[in-house]
C-alpha cells in the first residue's frame, strides 16, 4: 500500500493492515509483559513500563522500547533486540516509506510500543533530535485516538483507527511543531519506527 500526503511533512494511510493482521499484532502485543511496574527496570528485556518524569508517573500511557537508539535517561543507549514479531513490522513500515516518501530510506531501527487504556494520551512534545527526520506510527488493538500536530498558528489533525498508518516528517518533525495524543476510545497500542539522526 502506499500512504497519501495529507499535509506538509505529514503521510497518511488507513487500512494498511487486515482485521486479522490487526488481531494478532495486538494479541502478541498484549502478551508482552508489564513486569517493570514493580520492579528495578533493565535495558535487556522488551517490555512495558510507567515511565517516571521528575519523579512522577507519566500518565496516559506504558511504553516499551527496543532496538536503537532509544533514549536511555541521560542520552541515548541501545534497547532490548527486536523481537521477531516487531522485526516483521519493521519491515512494513520501510516499504511504506520508500514506496510513498523516501526511496533512499535507510531502514528504520529504533522501535517504542506506547499502551494506551480508554481515556489516556501522551502531552504535547517534539521527538528527541537524537533521531533521524522521518517517524513512522502504527496503530492496533480497538481504541482510535486523534494525534494533533500544532505550532503557534496551525494545526492539523489526524483519526487514527486501528490499522491504520501515520508518519511524519520535516517540518513537523522539529519545534516550534510538537503533536499529542488524545482522545483514546478503548486499548490502543501505537507502534512507533525512528532512524538514529544522521
Ligand atoms: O501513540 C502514537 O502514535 C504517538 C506516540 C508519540 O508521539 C511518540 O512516541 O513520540
Ligand atoms: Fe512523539
Amino acid at each position: 500500500m502506499t500512504m497519501r500526503q495529507v499535509a506538509d511533512g505529514l503521510w497518511f494511510c488507513l487500512d494498511e493492515f487486515s482485521s486479522r493482521e490487526n488481531n494478532r499484532i495486538a494479541n502478541y502485543l498484549g502478551s508482552v509483559s508489564g513486569a517493570g511496574l514493580d520492579r528495578q527496570l533493565d535495558q535487556d528485556e522488551f517490555h512495558f513500563r510507567q515511565l517516571m518524569e521528575d519523579g512522577t508517573a507519566v500518565k496516559g500511557r506504558l511504553e516499551a522500547a527496543c532496538g536503537t537508539p532509544v533514549w536511555g535517561g541521560e542520552g541515548q543507549v541501545t534497547g532490548p533486540a527486536v523481537p521477531a514479531y516487531l522485526q516483521t513490522l519493521t519491515e512494513r513500515a520501510d516499504l511504506l516509506v520508500r514506496s510513498s516518501i523516501d526511496t533512499l530510506h535507510a531502514g528504520f531501527s529504533s522501535i517504542y510500543v506506547d499502551l494506551y487504556e480508554e481515556g489516556g494520551s501522551f502531552v504535547p512534545h517534539t521527538d528527541r533530535p537524537i533521531y533521524g527526520p522521518y517517524v513512522l506510527g502504527m496503530s492496533f488493538g480497538v481504541g482510535s485516538c486523534e494525534i494533533v500536530f500544532s505550532s503557534a498558528d496551525s494545526e492539523y489533525r489526524l483519526t487514527l483507527p486501528p490499522r491504520s498508518v501515520y508518519c511524519f516528517g520535516p517540518p513537523l518533525r522539529n519545534e516550534p511543531w510538537v503533536h499529542e495524543v488524545v482522545g483514546v476510545t478503548g486499548r490502543r497500542f501505537g507502534v512507533t519506527f525512528r532512524t538514529e539522526a544522521p
